[in-house]
């Protein structure tokens, strides 16, 4: 991972099925998140809890970050999650969090907040504003069973308000939620297009294939890269001839924030380029 990108891709790999955990970290995914959560069936959850130690422990140096999703901190089963990985995971995930006391005595800056309900979506500022959030994102399958809402155009509406409260906790910038067609990668690809057009940044996955998807479809385009490298060039020798303000020769002015997007810009490209 590039310093100071935030990670693109996450890749979730239930936790009772560690003969995947390879496989998920040699994805090409900047973040894996083993999951204790949704994905295992309770009759599995101690063992999938025992999996995700077990491989914390052991895993290979120089891997993407691993985090683990625990099951909900309301119950006492997440509680134990939490104590068994929360020194191990390079972060934990926290699902479905309604309500920012829970996440009182949790050490700062470690947790990634998902927002799965109505109740977690209205409470979003405090809870991004909470100092052990790292960041936040949303849980769509389980707002979508809550609110039965499948418009796309409702949906955005939720998706605006977590980038904002994101934005104004001085978050990272919110990934998308899972595509869960895994079959379907110009939808996928189609879906990221827009979510980054909301000010969405990266996506979590639910299988190896979309990945690549991802990597694409946030990756600047060729135009995009290049006007980038002429902003930088033109603030840098503008910076050489000590002016402050220049307008490059279309017309445009390029200021301190448009020479920040454009570095980012830049990086990005480079984290991204196949
Ligand atoms: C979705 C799946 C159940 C599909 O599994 P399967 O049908 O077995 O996949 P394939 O046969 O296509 O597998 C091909 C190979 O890829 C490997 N594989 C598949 N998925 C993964 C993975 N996630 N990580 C690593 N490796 C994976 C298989 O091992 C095969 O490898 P090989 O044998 O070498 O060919 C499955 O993909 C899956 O379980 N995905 C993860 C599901 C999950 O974790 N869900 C929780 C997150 S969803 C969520 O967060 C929703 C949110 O809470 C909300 O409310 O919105
Ligand atoms: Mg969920």
């Amino acid at each position: 991972m590039n310093a100071g990108l935030p990670p693109v891709t996450w890749l979730y790999v239930p936790g009772d099925r560690p003969e995947r955990f390879a496989k998920a970290a040699a994805s090409g995914a900047d973040v894996v998140i083993v999951d204790l959560e949704d994905a295992v069936a309770s009759a599995r959850k101690d063992e999938a809890r025992a999996n995700a130690v077990a491989y914390l422990r052991e895993r290979p140096a120089g891997g993407p970050a691993v985090h683990v999703r625990v099951n909900d901190l309301a119950g006492d089963r997440g509680r134990a999650d939490l104590e068994a990985v929360g020194d191990l995971a390079d972060a934990v995930r926290l699902p479905k969090v309604e309500d920012p006391a829970v996440l009182d005595g949790l050490p700062d800056g470690r947790a990634y907040a998902l927002l799965e309900s109505a109740a977690g979506l209205v409470r979003a500022e405090a809870i991004a504003a909470h100092p052990a959030v790292a960041g936040i994102a949303l849980g769509e399958q389980d707002l979508a069973a809550e609110l039965s809402i499948t418009a796309e155009a409702a949906l955005d509406h939720l998706r605006l308000r977590a980038v904002l409260a994101a934005a104004a906790a001085g978050l990272p910038p919110v990934p998308m939620s899972v595509y869960p067609d895994v079959r379907d990668e110009a939808g996928l690809d189609a879906s990221c297009r827009a979510g980054r057009a909301l000010g969405l940044f990266g996506r979590t996955a639910i299988h190896p294939r979309q990945i690549p998807v991802i990597r694409r479809a946030f990756r600047p385009g060729e135009q995009e890269t290049a006007r980038a490298l002429e902003v930088v060039a033109a603030a840098e020798r503008a910076e050489r001839e000590g002016i402050g303000a220049v307008a490059l020769p279309d017309g445009r002015f390029v200021d301190a924030p448009v020479v920040a997007r454009a570095r980012r810009t830049l990086a990005l490209a480079r984290h991204l380029a196949p």
